[in-house]
């Protein structure tokens, strides 16, 4: 007898659940994929190690392209590489994945993770601190840190660089701290560590990505991972506090002129906004956590992807240093704002880097509604996937696609393709919002260097050499650089 309730109620839920899901289920039925068996879906065609998951996703990607649907466990995702519907994605669906809720506790309501209502209007009121003046203002402090990296250098020259990412983080969060706040940075206490709790941050999710009964909460939150996890962004946490206080404290010193460049940064602008409770000051401790990281680690990892694909295209990095020597012909001065901008085969080159190797490969949105992308509808209640990655890398837009060609950014090229052939800082409303504070950073920076060093990439041939570590953002595993100072 009991038997026979326990059948009936299985029957009971399983059928509410698919009647719920009917719309769902409908239209998903319509669109291409892969094997899928009931309660696990395809998740088992993606288990991988974390060495080999981005080439796996990629290759599996590939393979399903333009339009595909898999199930993990009970959410669908939907990925495309049609530029026409990722257009309509990044444009209507605002919302996030609830993937990004496996960032709450170090960034809950920040822009990034926020829900579409937060988000707005946190974003309406930290838009304005990267309006072309205020990043203007920031040229000469960038350069200030690139010649720091310089002096590291000369110090160090001949050594091989192994873990060179870390030596730039340090540069790129000091100089992020120098501009979106008004503390100097020195004055925070333990802003280094700020790297290492990053790196353990990310490192903690991927093993948790990579053992599936981890995946379940309840077994999480019994896990030592987890409180590994917790300590970590309670410590992350408390340094961010450190550079809120030490904020508040410049605020109070000095004599208050609200409409100065330096009162419009991102921190002054927050904290200001808190003195009219427009904003809590958890909500500024949550964003300024996230802005920090997103600022130098996104500059980061891209100036050393850059500096390790001119270290293996020598040609190419010698007319990158053609073009430095004829817009800065006096080393002994640094690169005005000005000539920054005249540097266009830098900035093809920066682009291209991106284009191949994005940055941060892969975006999720969350769709509300059903969107309609003839042939298909992708309905309301599903997770899309917008493999930028695979976009860049599409034959069919890009000629020879692995081929590493900094022309391929030429403005009559530009022009050619559609806007959404191209999006390393996505796109639409909920784009980056460091666009140009980041690909100023990176030329800055990349200039400096080069102007000064010639470098070159240890054992690499070509860039497929590169391997990856991949959470989120796309780093460099094995990059050896070795730096040979420039004879004038
Ligand atoms: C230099 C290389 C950079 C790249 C390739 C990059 C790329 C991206 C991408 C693809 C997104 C969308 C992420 C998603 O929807 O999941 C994003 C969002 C974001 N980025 Fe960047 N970024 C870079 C630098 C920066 C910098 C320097 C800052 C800050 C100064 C920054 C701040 C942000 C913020 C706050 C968001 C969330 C925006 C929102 O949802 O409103 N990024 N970035």
């Amino acid at each position: 007898m009991l038997i026979w309730i326990f059948v009936l109620c299985v029957i009971i839920i399983t059928t509410s659940v698919l009647w719920k899901k009917r719309w769902l289920l409908y239209h998903a039925w319509k669109i291409p994929g892969p094997f899928s068996v009931p309660l696990v879906g395809s998740a088992f065609l993606l288990s991988a190690t974390k060495d080999n998951f981005f080439d796996l996703l990629c290759g599996k990607l590939d393979s399903w392209r333009p339009v595909t649907k898999f199930w993990v466990g009970s959410q669908l995702y939907i990925a495309t590489t049609r530029p026409t519907d990722v257009e309509k994605i990044l444009t209507n669906c605002l919302n996030k994945s609830p993937f990004y809720d496996n960032f709450n506790d170090i960034m809950k309501d920040t822009l990034l993770t926020a829900k579409v209502s937060i988000w707005k209007e946190h974003r309406k009121m930290i838009n304005p601190s990267f309006n072309l003046k205020i990043l203007n203002s920031y040229h000469d402090i960038f350069v200030n840190y690139s010649k720091e990296m310089v002096k590291f250098l000369d110090d160090k020259e001949g050594v091989e660089q192994t873990d060179f990412l870390r030596v730039i983080w340090e540069k790129t969060l000091d100089a992020a701290l120098a501009t979106l706040t008004n503390v100097k940075p020195h004055l925070v206490k333990e802003r280094q560590r700020t790297i290492t709790l990053t790196v353990k941050f990310e490192e903690i999710l991927i093993q948790r990505f990579h053992t599936f009964w981890l995946l379940i909460d309840f077994f999480w939150k019994l896990s030592s991972l987890h409180k590994e996890h917790k300590m970590v962004c309670q410590t992350a946490h408390e340094i961010a506090e450190s550079v809120i206080a030490e904020e508040y404290k410049s605020y109070e010193s000095e004599d208050r002129n609200d409409d100065t460049i330096e009162s419009k940064r991102f921190l002054p602008n927050l904290t200001n906004l808190n003195r009219t409770k427009q904003i809590t000051r958890e909500e500024i401790l949550e964003e300024t956590s996230f802005m920090m990281m997103a600022a130098s680690e996104t500059a980061a990892i891209t100036i050393n992807t850059v500096l390790t694909i001119l270290g293996i295209y020598s040609d190419i990095q010698e007319r990158v240093y053609e073009e430095l020597v004829s817009v800065v012909p006096n080393i002994e001065n640094s690169p005005t704002q000005e000539e920054i901008n005249r540097l266009d085969y830098l900035e093809r080159v920066v682009k291209e880097t991106l284009r191949l190797i994005t940055t941060i490969p892969f975006i999720l949105r969350y769709a509300d509604e059903d969107i309609e992308c003839d042939p298909y509808v992708f309905p309301a209640g599903s997770n899309l996937l917008v493999p930028l990655v695979l976009l860049h890398r599409d034959s069919e837009v890009w000629p020879d696609p692995e081929n590493f060609d900094p022309d391929r950014f030429l403005h009559d090229e530009v022009g050619k393709r559609h806007r959404c052939s191209y999006i390393p800082f996505s796109f639409g409303a909920r784009n980056c919002i460091g666009l140009k504070f980041g690909m100023m950073l990176v030329k800055v920076m990349v200039a400096t260097v080069l102007r000064n060093f010639k470098v070159r990439t240890v054992g690499m041939n070509s860039w497929k050499d590169i391997q990856w570590d991949y959470m989120v953002m796309l780093k460099t595993k094995n990059s050896r650089l070795r730096f040979e100072k420039r004879k004038f």
